[in-house]
């Protein structure tokens, strides 16, 4: 089967021994679980499926149920993950993404898988381009998605990015295999449905997913181009110093607009550990300020001109909150040792706690990076502060450090 080839071929030269597969039940990823369960039986990797609940339709039950069943007649073990996490803020399509990515990841830590395969199609390709255009993105946002990607450890594979929908739908018909159709799929108010739609009209032009396939690869191609750039780039003028992250001002400045933002994008993501840098116009704005010499705020950061540099530290506000056990991670980033004791948390440092390092200044580092940085606390009384010299037998390690700011510019 030409569609089982393509998949295949997508994992080669070393596929992995086990593979998870995300299945919501749709034709695109039924269809996946289908091609993969062939691979298996031909000597491919041992499948382990899911399927995220969201909670958010009343349908979504059944249509788990109906994976679970699938799953089982074909002998593929299968889990139904719950997301209930759903706050009524923010973007409800990009919460419910977010969130799926990470139950998904958790799943595969927790099952021992390093590799999840997704049923993104050549289809969903297009799709998205089209509401792309519709958002004037420039080249990442247009660019193909990519065939692979590690999210926490975990390597999510798009096997499918050369199938057509209609093509895995004619092979599931063709083998008498019934998928779930979300109604949300017919729903005019979402986006996606009404590219679908005008993809179907662009076809009477000769354009359909073959072209925006090569189209969006093109431009995949200046995408990888542009960050092989960017990193020569930070690697002249980019540093790490007690968390924050350092870029010569005047090296910044000098750089062409794309790599100039792509630079700041990897470096905001890097020091506030977000998996995407802020969007258009708010990069513009701060490369605007950036030019004329103003500090701002931004993505839980503080952009600083500081002499010669260019400095990105933690935001306070961002911080605040967060609450650790000592020996855990605190912000993402931070584990802080030392001797232990019941009652302790790891908590910012704050203002007040600053005005008690008497050693603060010594340390170089301004108010805003000692503000924002990890601190011993027991109740309100401040035990010790590694990084505002006040140590009291504590050190703070760093998690992730120069290597991971630069590899990211590889797999951005
Ligand atoms: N509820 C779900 N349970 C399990 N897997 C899912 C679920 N929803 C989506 N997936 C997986 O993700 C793939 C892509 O689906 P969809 O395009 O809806 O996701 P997305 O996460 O919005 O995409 P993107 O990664 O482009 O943001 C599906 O083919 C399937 O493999």
């Amino acid at each position: 089967m030409a569609l089982c080839q393509q998949v295949t071929a997508r994992f080669s030269p070393s596929p992995p021994a086990r593979l998870g597969v995300a299945v919501s039940g749709g034709s695109d990823s039924t269809a996946l679980l289908i091609l993969l369960h062939k691979w298996q039986q031909d000597g491919g990797p041992a499948l382990h499926a899911v399927t995220v609940d969201h909670g958010l339709r009343p349908e979504a039950a059944e249509e788990a149920a109906h994976v679970a069943r699938l799953c089982d007649g074909l002998g593929v073990p299968h889990e139904i993950l719950h997301w209930q996490g759903w706050t009524g803020r923010g973007n409800l399509p990009d919460a419910a993404r977010q969130a799926r990515y990470a139950l998904l990841s958790q799943w595969a830590v927790s099952h021992d898988l390093q590799d999840v395969a997704l049923g993104h199609t050549a289809t969903d390709q297009a799709e998205t381009f089209l509401m792309r255009l519709a958002r004037e993105a420039g080249v990442d946002g247009l660019s193909a998605m990519r065939p692979k990607r590690a999210i926490d450890g975990v390597t999510f594979w798009r096997p499918l990015l050369d199938a057509t929908r209609e093509s895995l739908r004619a092979m599931l018909r063709a083998r008498g295999v019934e998928w779930v159709d979300d109604p949300t799929n017919e729903d005019q108010t979402y986006e996606r449905v009404r590219a679908r739609q005008a993809l179907t009209q662009l076809e009477s032009l000769g354009l359909d997913a073959t072209q925006f396939g090569q189209v969006t690869q093109n431009l995949a191609d200046v995408r990888d181009t542009l960050y092989h750039y960017a990193l020569d780039a930070a690697r002249n003028i980019a540093r790490i110093e007690a968390g924050d992250l350092i870029l010569d001002h005047a090296g910044f400045l000098n750089l062409p607009a794309e790599i100039a933002r792509r630079v700041m994008q990897e470096s905001l993501k890097w020091v506030s550990g977000a998996a995407y840098g802020p969007r258009g116009r708010a990069m513009e704005g701060l490369l605007v300020a950036v030019a004329q010499g103003d500090d701002k705020t931004l993505h839980g950061c503080r952009i600083l001109h500081k002499g010669q540099d260019l400095r990105i530290t933690r935001e306070y506000q961002a911080v605040a909150d967060q609450r650790a056990a000592p020996g855990s991670v605190w912000d993402g980033r931070w584990r802080l040792s030392g001797p232990q004791d019941s009652g302790l948390v790891i908590a910012a440092l704050g203002k007040k706690g600053a005005r008690q390092c008497p050693d603060r200044q010594k340390t170089g580092l301004p108010a805003a990076s000692l503000w924002a940085s990890p601190a011993v606390w027991n109740g309100e009384k401040l035990v010790a502060a590694p990084l505002a010299g006040l140590e009291n037998g504590w050190s703070a390690h760093l998690l992730r450090d120069e290597t991971a700011y630069f590899d990211a510019f590889v797999s951005h």
